[in-house]
């Protein structure tokens, strides 16, 4: 990743109060200032209803900082004066404090002798709050030559989406937007790529004739008591299925682009997949649950039906995988926190057909820098030679030159370049939202209980059989207690 672009760049960050600003979008800018991937001008304006002054904003930023991984730059104080806060809110009936914050920044900007700069609206909030956003940008002349950037959920059912699209495209040309989905941006996903393509081992094995089933497991030991009110309007389903797991998925059940230098190639290879996901059918192939103790989180009520936990089955209508079930999975402070695809493989055939312990499996895990392993099975060595199974591994962290960089800062960095391979387009949310629907009507299950801490209710073992879920310690094939991935931050 380089960067020549001297242009100035100000990141107008919607939600700066929230907490996707505070522990993904805030920690990636600095990232990218500490790779020397931003231009010397750049400048963050945090944008919230609080009545906050620069001061609390900048002591926000900071605390964010220091609770990231990477910590506070070495150069905290240049970082710090870039930022500055635009309160009161922002719609179109009222923008608040922005344009004339913006106007401030864009004079310093310019006595330093910078040429006009880049300015990139990023949404950091609930998708209700796109709509009002978006129309207020184009009232108060804020659009003409920005970028912006829509969070996840981009919509909340098929048709919520339709009109949010519908909005958007009346005030903003399609290379202005940037539909996140951060899943998308993770090292080793972006790595299926090179291991399918430039791997005869496993390219030539990616298809419903030596693939049996496919698992996209995301469970979560994470809390959402701090974002209590987002989460109880949106729940797991609508928070992860339809978004990250969705895209997760065709990103593994992609058909070979016809160039991989090619943006648009791999976007058209993206959208073509997701647009045969066979809607699901929520009494044969989905679980929900809920934790216990979620209703006894403030701002959520005694009698919530909302889901903090969905297993799906999905079908995807290629020849490719025809027959092939994709089981998801995904919840909220559940045993631990991983992020793993399994393709597990058809048994053998020939002399040892039906003799091995249990499935060859290639696995893919994609929190932090990564990490593929193959389960396989072997034979022991010894005077009693028996079959069993054995796996290998290689962290993408560890090969030479790997210097992983973090989803959002990456992303980020592809909004600056105005480079759209990793987000998302309208017809894969449309294909996304039509294949969820149904879970969205009246055949929607209600949620069952899991115990905190747990792996989810155990219905969900419906949906993997005759496989058990792979992550979990009993169908860990070599008896492994956990993933070998990063625990991560629960
Ligand atoms: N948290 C996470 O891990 C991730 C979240 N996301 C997405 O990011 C978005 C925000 O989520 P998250 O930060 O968790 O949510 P939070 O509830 O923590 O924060 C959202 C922020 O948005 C602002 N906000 C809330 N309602 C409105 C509204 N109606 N109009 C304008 N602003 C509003 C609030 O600030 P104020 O009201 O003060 O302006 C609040 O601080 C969601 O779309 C979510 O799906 C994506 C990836 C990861
Ligand atoms: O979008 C979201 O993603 C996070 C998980 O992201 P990760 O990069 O930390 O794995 C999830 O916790 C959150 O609920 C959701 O909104």
């Amino acid at each position: 990743m380089t960067t020549e672009n001297a242009r100035p760049v100000v990141v107008v960050l919607f939600g700066a109060t929230g907490d996707l600003a505070r522990r993904m979008v805030m920690p990636a800018l600095v990232e990218l200032h500490e790779r020397g991937l931003l231009p010397a001008g750049w400048r963050l304006v945090g944008c919230a209803t609080d009545p906050w002054d620069e001061q609390a904003f900048r002591a926000r930023l900071e605390a964010s900082l220091a609770e990231h991984e990477r910590g506070l730059p070495s150069d905290w104080d240049s970082v710090r004066d870039r930022a500055r806060y635009a309160g009161r809110g922002f719609t179109d009936a009222d923008p608040g404090e922005l344009p004339e914050v913006l106007t401030q920044v864009r004079r310093e900007l310019a006595d330093e002798g910078g040429s006009d700069p880049l300015v990139v609206y990023f949404l950091a909030v609930p998708p209700a709050a796109y709509p009002a956003i978006t129309r207020g940008l184009g009232r108060h002349g804020l659009a003409p030559g920005a970028r912006v950037v829509y969070e996840k959920p981009y919509g909340t059912s098929l048709a919520d989406f339709e009109e949010l699209d519908a909005t958007v495209r009346q005030l903003l040309t399609e290379d202005q937007v940037f539909r996140i989905d951060h899943f998308l941006g993770k090292q080793a996903v972006q790595s299926i790529y090179a291991l399918r393509f430039a791997n005869r081992l496993f390219g030539s094995q990616w298809d419903a004739r030596s693939i049996e089933q496919v698992q996209i497991d995301v469970p979560e030991a994470l809390d959402v008591a701090d974002r209590a009110a987002f989460y109880e309007a949106t729940g797991a389903a609508l928070d992860m299925l339809v978004t990250h797991l969705f895209h997760v998925a065709s990103q593994v059940a992609m058909d070979p682009p016809t160039d991989l230098r090619d943006p648009r190639a791999i976007v058209a290879a993206r959208d073509a997949v997701m647009s045969r996901f066979r809607p699901l059918d929520p009494a044969r192939d989905v679980v929900l649950g809920q934790f216990d103790g979620y209703t006894d989180i403030d701002g959520v009520p005694s009698n919530s039906a909302q889901d903090t936990f969905v297993a799906a089955r999905l079908w995807i209508d290629t020849d490719r995988w025809r027959g092939v079930p994709f089981v998801l999975r995904t919840g909220k402070r559940m045993a631990l926190k991983a992020q793993r695809i399994t393709l597990v493989m058809r048994p053998p055939e020939g002399p040892l057909a039906g003799e091995a312990p249990g499935p060859d499996t290639i696995e893919i895990d994609f929190n932090g820098p990564g990490h593929i392993s193959v389960g396989v099975t072997v034979q022991t060595p010894g005077p009693d030679p028996e079959l069993t199974l054995g796996r290998a591994g290689l962290a993408l962290g560890d090969v030479p030159g790997s210097e992983p960089i973090s989803a959002y800062a990456s992303l980020l960095f592809d909004v600056l370049a105005g480079d759209h391979t990793l987000f998302t387009t309208s017809h894969c949310l449309r294909s996304a939202f039509t294949a969820f629907a149904p879970l969205q009507g009246p055949d929607r299950p209600l949620p069952l209980p899991y115990p905190p801490g747990s792996w989810g209710p155990p219905e969900a073992q419906r949906l993997t059989a005759p496989h058990p879920w792979m992550l979990e310690p009993s169908g860990d094939a070599t008896g492994l207690t956990a993933p070998t991935v990063n625990p991560g931050r629960a």
